[in-house]
């Protein structure tokens, strides 16, 4: 028998951390050693024997966070948004330094919507204009989502590699923020709603048709295979990983 993957959760307390603390419990390869919060010491990780760390906290501490597993040794599953180009490029040359240590930063666990982004990214070349709009609880403290930001960026890149033009777009006046934010070229609506869990919408359009795609996540319990997955496939790849795609057979 493999030895037990050891856990600890790192924004245990919150809405993701909770479920986490719950799915690594009840999977019988792992252990749950530690579970900490905001203001809690990260050596409580090394003094509770983990191996793996789940980093499901705030854009303002994750990075900290994720430093210090790499520094230690630990390989890291993280979900918190925020690694933009210039904190993963950061994370990718201290990883240098500790070749057998993996990280995989995943926008989002859920396998639909990971599934989701990918078809959007294949369809992307073929349709003249593409939106996206993220809908998310009102209590989420980013916008876009990290969810729409690789979904654009994955779209931007495969329309650029099919030398496709940017979306046809006649806007010459505009309110501040009337056509969302712009992510690699794509325009990404933000929509907060009491009620919603984390939605999203790619929508493309080419003359007399639309394909929308959509994933819904209607429980939290949805992330949680992909959490799992990370954490049984992190030790066997070493670096960084940016997308759960990464670790999945989607035949691209
Ligand atoms: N990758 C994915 O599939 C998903 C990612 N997320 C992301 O995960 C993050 C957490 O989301 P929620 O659970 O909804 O937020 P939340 O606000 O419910 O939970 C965050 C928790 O982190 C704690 N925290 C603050 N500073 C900390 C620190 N230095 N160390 C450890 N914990 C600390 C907070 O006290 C809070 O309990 C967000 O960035 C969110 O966008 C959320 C859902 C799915
Ligand atoms: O904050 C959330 O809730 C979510 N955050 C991630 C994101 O920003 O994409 C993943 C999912 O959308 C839920």
């Amino acid at each position: 028998m493999s030895a037990q993957i050891k856990v600890a959760v790192l924004g245990a307390a919150g809405r993701m951390g909770a479920e986490a603390v719950k799915a690594v419990s009840e999977a019988s390869d792992m252990e749950l050693v530690a579970s900490l919060g905001r203001g809690d010491d990260l050596a409580q990780i090394l003094e509770a024997g983990a191996t793996h760390v789940v980093d499901l906290s705030v854009p303002a501490a994750t990075e900290a966070n994720v430093r210090f597993a790499v520094e230690n040794g630990l390989h890291a599953v993280v979900g918190t948004t925020g690694w933009d180009d210039d904190r993963r490029a950061e994370l990718d040359s201290l990883l240098k330094g500790h070749p057998e240590v993996g990280v995989l930063i995943a926008p989002n666990f859920a396998l639909g919507s990971v599934l989701a982004s990918a078809f959007a990214a294949t369809a992307a070349k073929y349709f003249e204009s593409v939106e996206i709009i993220e809908l998310h609880h009102p209590n989420k403290v980013d916008a876009p989502s990290g969810t729409a930001v690789r979904t654009a960026e994955l779209v931007a890149k495969s329309r650029e590699d099919a030398g496709v033009p940017a979306s046809p777009d006649a806007t010459e006046t505009q309110l501040d923020g009337a056509r969302g934010s712009v992510v690699d070229g794509i325009h990404v609506h933000s929509v907060r709603l009491r009620g919603l869990v984390a939605h999203q919408e790619v929508l493309l359009g080419g003359p007399g048709e639309q394909l929308t795609l959509r994933h819904d996540s209607f429980d939290r319990a949805s992330f949680m295979p992909g959490v799992l997955l990370g954490l049984r496939t992190v030790a066997c790849r070493p670096g960084l990983t940016y997308g759960l795609d990464g670790y999945l057979e989607l035949g691209q």
